[in-house]
């Protein structure tokens, strides 16, 4: 048996995340696995009911599962609150901290049948399947802080700070990664004027020799950004600091059709989280627009990466597939000639297909 907290979250999250948890319980019944699912506040909707957007007993839920499964916080609500009050900074953050969680991997992989959905050419996103290894407990986001008067205005910093400890155990990480895909990774930093960054590639070259397997390459953040969108076949996985990473994840969002179709895992510590790499999507939220296939495939990774169910994960990925290649779609990823479907219909014809397959 195994726990799995579920933290629903804001905005779009109460659609997308029982959509993924009703997978799941396919998942249990086709396997005779049972999972044990149990839902808890966190962030804008936690701040609302406790006053509080990580309430302790959210935190002991998930330090005494086997795995959690988040939606997304946040929103126009409570962005007026100070920065230390917010659910992104007092929530999400200190939940990725607090667990251990500094590895964050974001696959983006296209769906053959979505070629047509992104606004870039099929010629161009061909091919595309990478994963960005992103850390996520250290760099700009957790460095010293501070906004404070100075004159007649204000200055106000954040600091990329990394220890060496830190940068190894994800650069190995990574090269771990790679070995078990195309064996190509590329470190991406900018080091042609951070300090921060050249302590990051002096690393990275550290661990070369372990590695031989492993072609690594370095490549300065803004480059990475342009080549992502001109050849992205031309990575398999990239590691990176922390904001650099959250940035070039949503960029490669659009590789694959849409935000709404990139999981994410957030592993290094017991417990690890599984949350689409999108947020709450204000916009769209309560009308049964999202798409859950992000949530779906978190879930997909959680298979694999918690509960060591390769299979059951294949099966999940591949039953999204074949709703795809059936011409279903989500408002963010249709095009003329598809079948345009709500969140739970999505979620819905995706189990159908795995109780099939
Ligand atoms: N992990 C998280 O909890 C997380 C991640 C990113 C942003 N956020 C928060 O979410 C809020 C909104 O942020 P934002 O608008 O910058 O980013 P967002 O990812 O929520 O939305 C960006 C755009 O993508 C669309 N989109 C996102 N997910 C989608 C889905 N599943 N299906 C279809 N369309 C989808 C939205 O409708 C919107 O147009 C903010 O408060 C932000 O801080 C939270
Ligand atoms: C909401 C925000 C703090 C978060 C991040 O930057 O990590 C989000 O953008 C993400 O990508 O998970
Ligand atoms: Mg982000």
């Amino acid at each position: 048996m195994y726990k799995i907290a579920v933290l629903p979250g804001d905005g779009i999250g109460p659609e997308i995340v029982p959509e993924a948890v009703k997978v799941l319980e396919v998942v249990g019944r086709r396997t005779g696995i049972e999972f044990q699912f149990t839902e808890a506040l966190v962030g804008g909707a936690a701040i609302d009911a406790r006053g509080q957007a990580l309430p302790p007993e959210t935190l002991d839920l998930c330090r005494q599962s086997d795995a959690v499964l988040l939606g997304a916080v946040g929103g126009p609500k409570w962005d007026a609150l100070p920065p230390e009050e917010r659910p992104e900074t007092a929530a999400l953050l200190p939940l990725r901290k607090e667990l251990g969680l500094y590895a964050n991997l974001r696959p983006a992989y296209l769906f053959e049948p979505l070629a047509e959905a992104s606004p870039l050419k099929r010629e161009i996103v061909a091919g595309t399947d990478l994963i960005i290894v992103r850390e996520l407990t250290g760099g700009l986001y957790f460095g010293p802080k501070k906004r404070e008067k100075a004159g007649a205005g204000e200055v106000a910093y954040d600091t990329m700070l990394y220890s060496t400890a830190e940068i190894e155990r994800i650069a190995r990480l990574a090269f771990e990664i790679a070995s078990s895909r195309r064996c190509h990774l590329t470190s991406v930093d900018k080091a042609n004027v951070l300090t921060s960054s050249r302590l990051w590639r002096d690393t990275v070259d550290g661990l070369k020799g372990e590695f031989p397997e492993v072609t690594l390459e370095h490549m300065y953040v803004d480059n990475c950004a342009m080549q992502l969108v001109r050849r992205p076949a031309q990575f398999d996985v990239i590691v990176t600091e922390n904001t650099f990473g959250d940035i070039l994840s949503d960029q490669a969002s659009v590789l694959t059709g849409s935000i709404g179709m990139l999981p994410s895992a957030s592993i290094g510590g017991q417990v690890a989280l599984y949350e689409p790499v999108h947020g709450s999507a204000p916009d769209i939220a309560g009308q049964q627009k999202a798409n859950p296939l992000a949530t779906i495939l978190s879930a997909a990774m959680m298979l694999k990466y918690s509960f060591k169910m390769d299979q059951a994960a294949a099966a999940v990925e591949a039953a999204v597939g074949r709703v795809l290649a059936k011409g279903y779609r989500t408002a963010d990823i249709y095009v003329p000639g598809t079948s345009l479907v709500g969140t739970a219909e999505m979620g819905a014809l995706v189990r159908r297909e795995l109780q099939e397959g």
